[in-house]
């Protein structure tokens, strides 16, 4: 029944409008869905804009941070550990090597040498004068070792050779505790000579010019005895550096210690220490800030100065070669320090005044190597000239005063 009613319902409808009657109606409903469709669907926003727009400077900010992680990323990749090239030796040709003072100024010009040469090298130092800086470059590396131990004490290690240079050598430093300084040149090279002893070791010793006092002879031979004030000022030193000397011979003949003394004259170069007071560093860094040039006396005293590559050069050939008496190393041009103060002054275009002051105590008036020896025996003689070692060391204090100003 129901169908019925519908399909008469229907025909009636069909029957009772127009064509157009019936699209335009159609059109009408269609146009009621539309709008009731539009109403229902457009909801209200989730969120506001103020959200949107914290969320997106949030994402911002993501961004940002994560570009800064990646760049500190790939810095620190960058700057991971690039030692300088060492050569690569075999087990039979590598030798385990200590250096005692290797973090003082000549010590770590000689471990770098003998860590680009491819050796093991241990360091000794008790920071009294040397610096974790002038070694840090190799802490990390596989053939590299640093071990604080004063050498006053004891030290157990097996080396196959023993550069013992571990020393306060400038005089306001080795004068600033005698006794230490004694005992460092005593006990300090009797502990490494029975190091040397026990474990068959070659030992060089770093000695001295100073060993020849204010000197008699000129220029000094190894052969002079040297004419040294056993109770002054520098005796602490001099005679510290003739007593371990003297070990080396004694453990030489009674215990067949293989022994090598460098008789070291004055040098220079980088990584001298800023308070280190001798007339180098004193005069660069004098110049550098315009401040009195000081020249102690009348600046006639003369000194013969090689620059630490130099120096470390023959030490190496020393090391390896068979000669087990003293050899002097150092540069035999001579110069007074007047003329010394004259040549930093004006390398370095500095308006500093020249002043005078006392002449230490047991100063020594002149002193000049006489290295034949190191040239027939060795094979070694100095190739830095005076000037090219003094602008390095200059560039050097430079940037030393700059940090130091920049950390202030
Ligand atoms: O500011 C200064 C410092 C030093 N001097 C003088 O310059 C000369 C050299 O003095 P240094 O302190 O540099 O060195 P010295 O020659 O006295 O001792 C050095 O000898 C050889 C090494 O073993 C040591 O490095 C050190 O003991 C001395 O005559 C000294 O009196 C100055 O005129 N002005």
């Amino acid at each position: 029944f129901k169908s019925k009613a519908m399909l008469s319902l229907i025909s009636c409808y069909k029957r009772m409008w127009p064509r157009s009657v019936k699209i335009i109606l159609i059109i009408a409903v269609l146009a009621i869905i539309a709008v009731v469709a539009k109403h229902e669907l457009t909801v209200e926003p989730l969120v506001n804009n103020s959200v949107i727009s914290t969320i997106l400077s949030r994402l911002n900010f993501l961004e940002t941070e994560n570009e800064q992680l990646k760049e500190s990323i790939s810095t620190l990749e960058n700057t991971k550990k690039k030692y300088l090239d060492t050569k690569f030796l075999t087990e039979n040709d590598r030798k385990r090597i200590l250096v005692t003072g290797g973090a003082g100024f000549v010590g770590s010009h000689l471990v770098d040498k003998l860590m680009m040469m491819g050796h093991e090298v241990t360091v000794v130092d008790n920071f009294f004068t040397g610096r974790k800086r002038n070694v840090e470059h190799w802490i990390g590396h596989e053939n590299f070792e640093l071990i604080h131990h004063d050498v006053i004490s004891p030290l157990f290690i097996e080396v196959d050779q023993i550069y013992h240079l571990a020393c306060p050598a400038s005089p306001p430093h080795y004068m600033y505790n005698p006794v230490k300084t004694i005992k460092t040149s005593s006990m300090g090279t009797m502990n490494m000579l029975g190091l040397a002893k026990r474990v068959r070791a070659t030992m060089l010793l770093a000695s001295t010019s100073e060993i020849y006092g204010d000197p008699e002879e000129h220029p000094q031979k190894e052969t002079y005895w040297g004419h040294v004030n056993p109770i002054g000022p520098r005796a602490c030193y001099d005679e510290g550096k003739r007593v371990a000397e003297t070990m080396c011979y004694a453990y030489s003949s009674q215990d067949k210690v293989d022994v090598r003394v460098a008789r070291i004259f004055n040098t220079f170069g980088p990584r001298m220490h800023m308070q280190d007071g001798r007339v180098v560093s004193n005069f660069i860094l004098q110049s550098l800030q315009n401040e009195p040039i000081t020249i102690y006396g009348n600046g006639e005293q003369t000194r013969s100065f090689q620059y630490v590559t130099d120096l470390v050069n023959g030490l190496i050939a020393l090391m390896n070669s068979k000669v087990n008496t003293p050899v002097n190393i150092g540069n035999p041009e001579e110069h007074t320090i007047s003329e010394f103060a004259t040549l930093i002054r004006n390398l370095t275009k500095s308006k500093s005044e020249i002043v005078h002051k006392a002449t230490p105590t047991d100063d020594p008036r002149k002193r000049k190597p006489d290295i034949t020896k190191a040239k027939t025996s060795l094979g070694w003689e100095p190739v830095v000239e005076l000037e090219t070692g003094l602008k390095k060391t200059i560039a050097y204090f430079k940037a030393e005063l700059e940090q130091e100003s920049g950390n202030q």
